[in-house]
């Protein structure tokens, strides 16, 4: 008998991936933080509150319990990323410090520490084999079995053909890849330029100026990565510039839709305080900037939302910034 899945975070993109992989027949254990909630999703066979109108398939089973992931041959992890350090270290207790695959599913930066989310697994749950799941993938589309293509990065060949051999279908399409920094950095910036993209379509800015920002945002994530010694192919592939075309490109991106709060007039906090979902970008704006200028990595616009996130500066004024920064030469 096959081992299950065990998928670690039940929001919509966990929910999401667990129904794509127990629907190719394989055991799926779903894991929900909250008893109750976990009770509610199992009994509706519905997550009403993050994935409504999808039907969790019989081979996906909802626990709160993490002993359960002892059972599993993988973990999908899909917590939030300011969230993740703690659960990792609770994970690789509870799976008896297994070196287990773990595929990194959360798109984004450790706020108290700047680290990426591989690095945070590394030190919270050494034993694991990571990869990275990354790409332009809303979990609602994924759920509905629309067709979708994202990038699974692992430096280690078998990890990669695991996950493969698991979330392959003829609708979800992962393409391999050597890089999983680049394809985790490109995730985590594109939520942050999607806030930016977000603002402009706020402000009432046409399509022009989103143009500008997306294509001006993609040579600022190329260049932080490229510093960081991720390669090119990834940031111009799925991870990199999909995601980012997606994201900025869509009422349907969280991170979007509070940039265009912001550009409305809305007060980031109390706004984020509102939501049910989690806009990553908010959090990652901070310790992206703090790592750039730190390796003298320009971001102009990365820099221009995490002063807006964080009360320093108004919309209106890093706009002006940013346009009446001194002429240069494109790149
Ligand atoms: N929703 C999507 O379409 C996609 C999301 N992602 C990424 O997946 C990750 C998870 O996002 P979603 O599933 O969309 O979440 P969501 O926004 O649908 O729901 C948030 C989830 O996080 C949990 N949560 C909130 N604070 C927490 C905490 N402190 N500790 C533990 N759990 C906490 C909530 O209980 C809920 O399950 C994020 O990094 C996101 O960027 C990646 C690709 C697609
Ligand atoms: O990462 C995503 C799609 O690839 C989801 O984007 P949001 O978190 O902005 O909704």
């Amino acid at each position: 008998m096959t081992k299950p899945i065990f998928v670690a975070g039940a929001g919509s993109w966990g929910t999401a991936l667990a129904v794509l992989v127990a629907g190719t027949g394989r055991d799926v254990i779903l894991w929900a933080r909250d008893p109750e909630k976990a009770g509610a999703i199992n009994a509706a066979r519905e997550n009403r509150r993050h994935l409504p109108g999808v039907k969790l398939p019989e081979t996906l089973s909802v626990t709160s319990d993490m002993d359960k992931i002892r059972k599993a041959e993988g973990c999908l992890f899909v917590v939030p990323a300011q969230a993740a350090r703690e659960h990792l270290e609770a994970f690789r207790e509870a799976s008896g410090r297994a070196a287990m695959p773990v595929a990194l599913c959360c798109k984004g930066l450790e706020r108290a520490t700047m680290a990426p989310m591989h690095r945070v697994l590394e030190e919270a749950w050494p034993e694991a084999k990571g990869s990275v799941l990354s790409g332009p993938s809303f979990a609602s589309d994924v759920a509905k079995g629309l067709p979708t293509a994202v990038t699974l990065a692992s430096r280690d060949e078998s990890q990669r053909n695991f996950w493969l051999d698991r979330l392959a279908t003829s609708t979800f399409r992962p393409y391999a890849s050597d890089d999983p920094l680049g394809a985790e950095i490109g995730g985590a910036v594109k939520n942050v330029l999607a806030i930016a993209c977000g603002i402009s379509a706020g402000k009432g800015f046409g399509e022009s100026a989103k143009a500008a920002l997306i294509a001006r945002g993609f040579v600022e994530m190329s260049r932080f990565a490229l510093a960081l010694g991720a390669k090119q192919e990834t940031l111009s592939g799925l991870a990199g510039l999909g995601d980012l075309v997606l994201t900025c490109n869509s009422s349907q991106s969280r991170n979007f839709s509070l940039g265009y709060a912001l550009g409305q007039g809305e007060e980031a906090q109390s706004y984020l305080a509102a939501q049910k979902s989690v806009a990553e970008g908010a959090a990652t704006a901070r310790p992206l900037v703090l790592w750039a200028r730190k390796i003298g990595v320009e971001m102009p616009i990365s820099e221009g939302v995490a002063a807006i996130i964080d009360g320093e500066a108004s919309v209106d004024e890093v706009i002006d910034a940013l346009m009446t920064r001194p002429l240069k030469a494109e790149g």
